[in-house]
């Protein structure tokens, strides 16, 4: 088992009918932080990678970590070895907080057009992905990280009544957008 987070493939590939091609994909190209909010590792023999979810406090989709979630499933969709993606937290209680708030309050109609598109770009990559996709939620999962989950093939979710998963901003009369 290896550690995969921070390296850059961009090697051509084709496995398992995946065509990997194009190098410098656009979460690359926005990535400019330092910080690792996703740790990601592979196990050759198993041909699974689990990737854990580690933005204290409560793994907010920041556009940050977005594109930082988005390079690493870009990384294990290029490698011909990785079958099968877990997805789980590291952080107690919380699997994902969803999208973070502070990236949509008192921004600019561009900065916010950037981070919508990144959320698109993340459950379009994990609900397109060629890899077995599985949501291991061990904590709460309000609405962005409910989607995030949802996007997977699979989901199993710990068996605790304090957490919770749910579009919760349909409480507030706030409909999903259409894609
Ligand atoms: C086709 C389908 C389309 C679906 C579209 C999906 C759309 C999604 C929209 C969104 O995702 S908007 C975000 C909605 N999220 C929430 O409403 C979650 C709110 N948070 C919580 O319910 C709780 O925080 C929690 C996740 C259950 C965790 O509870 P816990 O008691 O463990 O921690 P807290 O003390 O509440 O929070 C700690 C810390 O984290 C900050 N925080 C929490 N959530 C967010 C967030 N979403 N963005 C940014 N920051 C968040 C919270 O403010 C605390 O900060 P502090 O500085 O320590 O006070």
């Amino acid at each position: 088992m290896y550690a995969r987070s921070g390296l850059l493939s961009q090697r051509s590939c084709s496995s398992h009918g995946r065509e990997c091609a194009t190098p410098v994909l656009a979460a690359q190209r926005r990535n400019n932080s330092t910080a690792t909010k996703i740790a990601v590792e592979f196990d050759q023999s198993t041909g699974v990678a689990v990737m854990r979810l580690q933005g204290p406090p409560v793994n907010s989709l920041s556009l940050d970590f977005l594109t930082e979630l988005c390079i690493n499933v870009e990384k294990l969709e290029m490698d011909k070895n990785c079958r099968g993606l877990i997805l789980t937290s590291s952080q107690p209680k919380v699997f994902s907080a969803g999208l973070d708030i502070m990236e949509i309050y008192g921004k600019s109609p561009e900065r916010c057009g950037e981070f919508w598109r990144a959320v698109q770009e993340m459950w379009l990559k994990l609900y397109g992905s060629s890899m077995v996709t599985i949501a291991a939620i061990n904590g709460s999962s309000p609405a962005g990280g409910c989607l995030m989950s949802m996007t997977c093939d699979y989901r199993i979710m710990a068996d605790n009544p304090r957490y919770s998963i749910g579009l919760n901003e349909t409480q507030l009369g706030i409909v999903a957008p259409f894609w």
